[in-house]
């Protein structure tokens, strides 16, 4: 099953994506994390491993995909680049791009680290894909952390995945955001799910009467921990039952992909 997580600035994406690869791992999933934001430098560390070379160097870095993406406009052809030739599956991901721990392969597309140096639409071509491209087993999990907002949307990156979940946090506009959210996943028919994250009672309260309630994959509340580990760089190494059953949750959703 390959999890796409979005949602706006700030929200708690890598956070989720985290504590959901590790509550999976621990099931026995073999689990790839995809860091397809490429502004946030945080997730490889909430992992507790170190930031992996970027995946395009693997294509021939970012200027040639740019390149690449600019010749197939220049033939009409709209900006696509063949990237893959065959479908791939986790063994065929080089070893050099990967970091690993306690089962869990973090993957990150590429990040932004220059002045000037372009776009990030070259990263949103490879991830969509790559996740389009991956055949996965019944054991293999992908989860996809992505930039903050909707740009992967117009990129086109949900198309390679089976679900998506947007973490909202409790503001008006996370809340407007996940609207968005589920409408563009229901008009590319990619179910959509919400986590609610950094709750306490009265802003679950509110969030849950604006939101459609089969929806809810899970809410998550602020967790003192969770927040002093972020903001050390840590590892978060600590298990929230919270995040058990949202990863019931998930296990419950494909099984229903599954059987259709
Ligand atoms: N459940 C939680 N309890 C307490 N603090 C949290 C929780 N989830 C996230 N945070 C806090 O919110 C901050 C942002 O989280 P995170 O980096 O996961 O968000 P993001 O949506 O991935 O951000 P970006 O949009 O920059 O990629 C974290 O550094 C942490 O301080």
């Amino acid at each position: 099953m390959k999890i796409l997580i979005c949602g706006k600035g700030g929200s708690g994406k890598s956070t989720i994506a985290a504590l959901l690869a590790k509550s999976m791992a621990k099931r026995g999933y073999q689990v790839l994390v995809m860091d397809s934001d490429e502004s946030n430098f945080g997730l490889h560390r909430q992992l507790g491993v170190k930031l992996p070379e970027g995946f395009m160097n693997y294509f021939g870095g970012k200027k040639t995909m740019i390149e690449r993406m600019f010749a197939s406009m220049q033939k009409g052809e709209g900006g696509t680049v063949k990237i893959f030739d065959k479908r791939w599956t986790f063994s065929d991901i080089p070893e050099e791009y990967l970091m690993e721990k306690n089962g869990i392969k973090l993957l990150a597309i590429g990040k932004i680290h220059d002045f000037r140096e372009g776009c990030a639409c070259p990263m949103g071509a490879l991830s969509r894909e790559f996740l389009k491209n991956l055949e996965l087993e019944d054991d293999e999990v992908v989860i996809v952390d992505t930039d903050a907002g909707i740009e992967h949307f117009g990129r086109g990156v949900e198309d390679g995945c089976d679900l998506i979940i947007a973490v909202v946090d409790p503001s008006y506009e996370s809340l407007m955001l996940s609207k968005k959210i589920n409408e563009l996943g229901d008009s590319i028919e990619k179910p959509v799910y919400f986590v609610l994250n950094k709750v306490d009672n009265e802003s679950k309260r509110v969030m849950l009467a604006s939101l459609e309630k089969n929806k809810i994959a899970g809410i998550i509340p602020a967790n003192d921990e969770v927040f002093k580990a972020c903001l050390a760089g840590d590892e978060l190494d600590l298990e929230l039952v919270e995040i058990e059953e949202l990863t019931e949750f998930l296990e419950g959703v494909k099984n229903d992909i599954r059987a259709k």
